[in-house]
Parts: C-alpha cells; sequence; structure tokens
C-alpha cells in the first residue's frame, strides 16, 4: 500500500470539494429556476383573482366612498378678473357640504412656460475637487443623445473597451444562486472560505460561468455584492425560505475593525475628511502616499519581554517556544488575517495581546511568521515616474539614497510629507521676511513675503509673523474658503459669472473645483462636450485636468472675454502643500460687470477642430445615407 504524499492528499481534498461544489451548484441552480418559473407563475395568478367577485365582496366599502366630493366651485368676476373659491369645510355622512367658506384667489397668467434644461449640463455644487480617476470608465454605461442623429456614436465609442451590459457581468439571477451555494458548502458540509473561493473558481472556469471571487477587495467580490443588495426570500426544495436558513458566520463579511478605519480616513496629513474623494489617488498632483510598511525592530520570542502578564488563557506568552514557530495563521479566516496584515504593516512591533483586541482574535493566533518578519521595507524605494512634485514618503531622512521625491526634485518638504516634523527641508515660512513688518503678506510683484513670492499661501503653523493661524494674514484666503459671491445669469455666451459688488484688483472670486479626470476619461467626456460646444475642461500645467462640466462651483460659468481683455486670471497657488487652482480679479471691477476670464488658444482650437469634426460627420452620414 502505497503512503500518499502531501501534495497528492491536497490535490484529493480538492478534487473532493469540486465534486461537492458541482453537485450543490447544479441543485442549487435547478432548484432556484424551480422557484422563480413557480414565482412568476403565482404573481400572474394573483393579479387576475384581486379582482374576483369574492373580493370585492369581502371587502364591501359603502357606496359613497367612490364619489368623489363636489368639487370647490371656481368662479370669476368678469370685471376684475378675480377669482372666488368655494372651500369646504366639512361634509355630512352622505358627502354632502355642511359648511364652507369663499376665498377669493389670485390668478396668474404664465406667459412663458418653463423651457426643458438641456440634456447633459447639470452640475452638482462642490466647494473641494473630486478624483475621479478610479471610476472604472472602460466600458460606456450608456449611449447619450440616443435620438441625436448628429452626435459622433462612433467616435464615442472608441474611446471604450466595450458596451457595459454586454460585458461579462455576473448576472443577478447567478449571484443568489453563487451565494447559497457558498452558504451550502460552508453550513451543511463545513468547506472553509479559502477553499470555497478556490474551487469556485475552478468549477467556473470547467463551466464557462461568470464567477465572482468571495471577496477580492473591501468594497469587491460576491460578498460585498450580495451586501449590497436585497436578495429574494427564495422558497428551497425543502420547503424554507433563505430568511429562515442558517446565514454564514460574520467572519465571512468582517473585515474587523482597523481595515475599515482605514479605508475611511484619508491618508494625506493635511485632511481631516472622512471617505476623502480627493487625496485618494497616487497620480494626480494632489497625490498622497499610501501607507508605508514599517521596520519591525522585535523577533516574537523578544516581545516577551514587553509583556507585563499573559492577556488570557491562551496569551502567546504562555506558549512554548515551539508553539510559538508553529503560527495558527492558516486556521485564521482570511478576513482576520487581512486584518492582522494591515496592523502590522503600521505597527510591527505591537505586542499580540494588543493585536489580538484589534483583529478579533485570540493572542496567542496572531503570533506567526507573518509576525515576525512582516513584509521587508525595502530601503530604496522604486524610482516614480509621478509627476514631480507631492509629498514624499519614504523611511529615513530625505535625501537621494531614499529616493525622496522633494530632494530628487529640489523642492522643499511640505507639511503633507511623511518626513518627520523637524525635516531640515521643510518649508520655512515667511517669518524671515515678514517678521516686524506693519503690513506683512501683502500682494503684488513687489512683495517681500518669501510665500507670496513662491506662489504659495502662509502656512498656519509655520507663518507665525503674520499670524497665518489666526486669520490675520492676508495671504490665507484659499485655505480659508473666503470667496466672492457671484451671480450667475444669461450673459452673451451662454450663462455667465456676474460680480455683485465692485471688487478691486487682485481680489480672490473663487477656486476652481470640479472632478480630476485622466486622459481616458477627457477623450470620452470631450465628445459630449464638444456636441453640446461647452466645455469646462481646465488644463493644469501639470499635464492633469479638471472638468467642472458635473461638478463644480459658480467659477465654472467664467467665459471667455473674447476680444475684449478679462478682467480676472486663473493661476496656481500651493496650499499647505496642495496645488490649487485660485481665479482672482486682476483690475478693478464695477459691481454687475460680467467677470471673464482668457481661455487661450489651445481651449478655442480644440473646439474648432471638434465642429469641424462635427461636421464632416454629419456630411458623411447624409452621403451615406442617399
Ligand atoms: C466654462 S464654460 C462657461 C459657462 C458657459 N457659458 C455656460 O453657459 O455654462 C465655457 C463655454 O462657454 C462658452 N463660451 C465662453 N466664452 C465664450 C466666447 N468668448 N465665445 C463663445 N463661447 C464662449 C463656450 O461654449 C465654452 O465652451
Amino acid at each position: 500500500m502505497s503512503v500518499e504524499s502531501e501534495d497528492e492528499a491536497a490535490e484529493n481534498q480538492t478534487r473532493t470539494i469540486l465534486e461537492l461544489t458541482r453537485r450543490t451548484y447544479d441543485d442549487v441552480r435547478t432548484e432556484f429556476r424551480a422557484w422563480k418559473s413557480a414565482h412568476a407563475e403565482q404573481k400572474v395568478s394573483s393579479m387576475y383573482s384581486a379582482g374576483s367577485p369574492d373580493t370585492t365582496k369581502k371587502f364591501q366599502i359603502p357606496h359613497h366612498c367612490f364619489e368623489s366630493p363636489p368639487s370647490p366651485a371656481l368662479e370669476m368676476d368678469s370685471e376684475t378678473g378675480a377669482c372666488m373659491q368655494l372651500e369646504v369645510l366639512n361634509y355630512d355622512v352622505n358627502g354632502k357640504i355642511i359648511d364652507s367658506i369663499v376665498n377669493p384667489i389670485q390668478v396668474y397668467n404664465v406667459v412663458e412656460p418653463f423651457e426643458r434644461h438641456p440634456q447633459y449640463q447639470f452640475c452638482s455644487p462642490s466647494s473641494r475637487n473630486t478624483n475621479a480617476r478610479m471610476l472604472d470608465e472602460k466600458y460606456a454605461a450608456f449611449l447619450p443623445f440616443p435620438e441625436d442623429p448628429n452626435f459622433p456614436v462612433d467616435l464615442y465609442l472608441d474611446s471604450f473597451e466595450g458596451l457595459q451590459w454586454i460585458d461579462d457581468l455576473v448576472g443577478p439571477d447567478e449571484e443568489v444562486i453563487q451565494f447559497e451555494v457558498v452558504r451550502r458548502l460552508h453550513i451543511d458540509h463545513g468547506v472553509s472560505p479559502e477553499d470555497i473561493d478556490g474551487v469556485l473558481q475552478i468549477y467556473a472556469d470547467q463551466e464557462h460561468i461568470s464567477y465572482l471571487p468571495l471577496r477580492d477587495s473591501h468594497e469587491s467580490g460576491l460578498l460585498w455584492a450580495v451586501s449590497q443588495r436585497d436578495l429574494p426570500d427564495v422558497i428551497w426544495q425543502d420547503g424554507l425560505p433563505s430568511s429562515s436558513k442558517k446565514a454564514l458566520p460574520s467572519t465571512f463579511y468582517d473585515f474587523g475593525i482597523i481595515n475599515k478605519g482605514i479605508r475611511k480616513f484619508c491618508p494625506n496629513l493635511n485632511c481631516i475628511q472622512d471617505n476623502c474623494g480627493v487625496h485618494v489617488s497616487y497620480e494626480w498632483n494632489l497625490q498622497t502616499p499610501p501607507f508605508r510598511p514599517k521596520e519591525p525592530l522585535y523577533a516574537s520570542t523578544q516581545l516577551l519581554a514587553l509583556v507585563d502578564g499573559p492577556c488570557e488563557n491562551e496569551c502567546f506568552s504562555l506558549l512554548s517556544e515551539d508553539a510559538m514557530d508553529d503560527d495558527g495563521l492558516d486556521d485564521l479566516p482570511v478576513s482576520h488575517r487581512t486584518v492582522l496584515n494591515s496592523i502590522l504593516k503600521l505597527e510591527p512591533d505591537m505586542r499580540p495581546c494588543e493585536l489580538a483586541v484589534l483583529c478579533e482574535m485570540t493572542c496567542s493566533n496572531v503570533l506567526g511568521d507573518d509576525v515576525k518578519t512582516p513584509p521587508p521595507n525595502p530601503t530604496k524605494t522604486k524610482k516614480s515616474n509621478l509627476k514631480l512634485y507631492g509629498p514624499c514618503a519614504h523611511s529615513g531622512p530625505c535625501s537621494s539614497a531614499q529616493a525622496c521625491l522633494c530632494f530628487e526634485t529640489n523642492r522643499p518638504c511640505e507639511r503633507n510629507c511623511r518626513c518627520d516634523d523637524t525635516c531640515m527641508r521643510r518649508f520655512p515660512g515667511c517669518n524671515s521676511t515678514c517678521s516686524g513688518k506693519r503690513h506683512p503678506c501683502s500682494p503684488g510683484p513687489k512683495s517681500k513675503c518669501k510665500c507670496r513670492r513662491e506662489e504659495r499661501e502662509c502656512d498656519p503653523e509655520k507663518c507665525t509673523a503674520c499670524n497665518a493661524c489666526h486669520h490675520e494674514c492676508t495671504n490665507t484666503s484659499l485655505q480659508r474658503g473666503a470667496f466672492q459671491h457671484i451671480a450667475v445669469k444669461q450673459s452673451k455666451f451662454g450663462l455667465g459669472a456676474f460680480a455683485t459688488k465692485s471688487l478691486k484688483k487682485g481680489t480672490l472670486i473663487g477656486e476652481y473645483v470640479g472632478e480630476l479626470v485622466g486622459d481616458l476619461q477627457l477623450e470620452q467626456r470631450q465628445v459630449i462636450q464638444k456636441h453640446v460646444h461647452l466645455n469646462y475642461c481646465f488644463g493644469t500645467n501639470g499635464g492633469d485636468t479638471i472638468d467642472a462640466q458635473w461638478l463644480g462651483n459658480p467659477t465654472r460659468f467664467l467665459n471667455d472675454s473674447m476680444p475684449r481683455k478679462p478682467n480676472c486670471e486663473a493661476g496656481h497657488i500651493l496650499v499647505n502643500g496642495e496645488k490649487r487652482i485660485a481665479i482672482t480679479t486682476i483690475k478693478n471691477v464695477k459691481e454687475g460687470a460680467e467677470l471673464t476670464l482668457s481661455y487661450g488658444e489651445q481651449y478655442w482650437e480644440g473646439m474648432l477642430l471638434q465642429a469641424k469634426d462635427d461636421k464632416n460627420a454629419t456630411r458623411t452620414k447624409a452621403t451615406t445615407k442617399r
């Protein structure tokens, strides 16, 4: 008799689970289809039975309840044009009026009916940029302007990989089936989540069916998908509805306290926003360095020296050395391991007793190989090809040895950098130029203020001479949101922005905000923008784009001054380490005057090119039709 090797045993186990999965999948699918067709029939038959004589007899309602009470009389005085309306105060049981008064009412003749709002010209108000780059727009979700024969459909679709609705998506029915398979495999047959995940994938590949992994991130996968919708209460073959069945344990869903926290809080050191939509990308110039793993200082046995006493019966400090080497991690649910790894990247030397509380597991469980050797922290990070500005994030001091982005681009470190507060490369603020001045940080080309000269706002922590933290400084308006009120009215070129009071030269009007979009998204959006001849994209000199078409504030209404000279300009300003766009007056502006910019030649070249393309496309279509 041959002894089964470990590999063979594992293979046999996979085969057994695969067979079990196949049977369970087939059963669940058949049961679900039967339920669905029965359910559909049931719905139809109940619709017919609703109007049967029995039902109406059962609910005999007094006849007068179906009769509407006499409508209040509306009479017009032919001479004055005034109208009177009878207001009924009370009816008797037969529906007759027993109490009423007469009210005069004002009649307005609506001469101009409301116009239909143009398509694709809505805009949600926002006071800050939103990073739209993470939105996956590889697939077109719908076709804009379906009834407009002039919309360049082919051009629009060219920028997508395909149509979303014919993409290989897991349909809602398949989700119900897959979820029930997972539930049965675990509850009825005791298969672990890891085995279910691996084997379901093999099964789906063999059967050519779409498959959702159980969980590939905290916001995707089958478990997440089903948690986002109401599953139908299917009555399975044993006669019991899904709602009465034993549910999957919470360990399937729970990603632990820390992972939820990490996701919620923005890693940008300047930002106190939860679920921040601005700093989540490492691509734009508002990039945020992700958390970097720290180097552990202690081995697991050395951690013993740091423990005061056992925290519980299963405390790691009560384990023998051999037991410490045998990590219990393989027995842990994936969710717990994920949490554990997240924490270890942040605090590799945290004691297992503390880790156990955060990860909701036993203390001895958290001590394993992963604890002793968290992923090594590369001393020299890969050279980044990101835009050459933005906060640095590396271990050790800012130098070329650490591939410090700020050092390499010869820029000072900012407050959103991850280096130590005491880093010598940090921007020092304007104390050296503004101390003892009567009007520190005064604007203008001749300003002595170091911050003004470097096109940045004063830093509330560093710039103490101008009292930046107490808002006394004149160079903190953008970060305080000290903007002007703009009236949006009809102008020569669609809507325009108008001054509601006279403004001095150099007044900050507002910040140009919108969605931060990548090149592909820009291409897709511009087909629509060019079609409606309205373009709200603002290129930044770093090659990035802010699109205020669907999200923005009133600064999106500033028109181009052509052919006159503009009275405002848009400029970059560095605010606590982030580049933002400020719209400022460049001359005195009278109350009621339109605020205008110069869009630049490039803008109009792009718009004209598209207009030509559109014309050609229409012509080609017309020729093909003939
Ligand atoms: C940023 S939007 C300005 C607000 C826009 N007028 C509206 O109604 O929403 C830019 C668009 O306004 C129009 N526009 C602005 N200045 C213009 C000008 N000088 N001549 C013609 N159209 C202009 C163009 O349609 C352009 O794409």
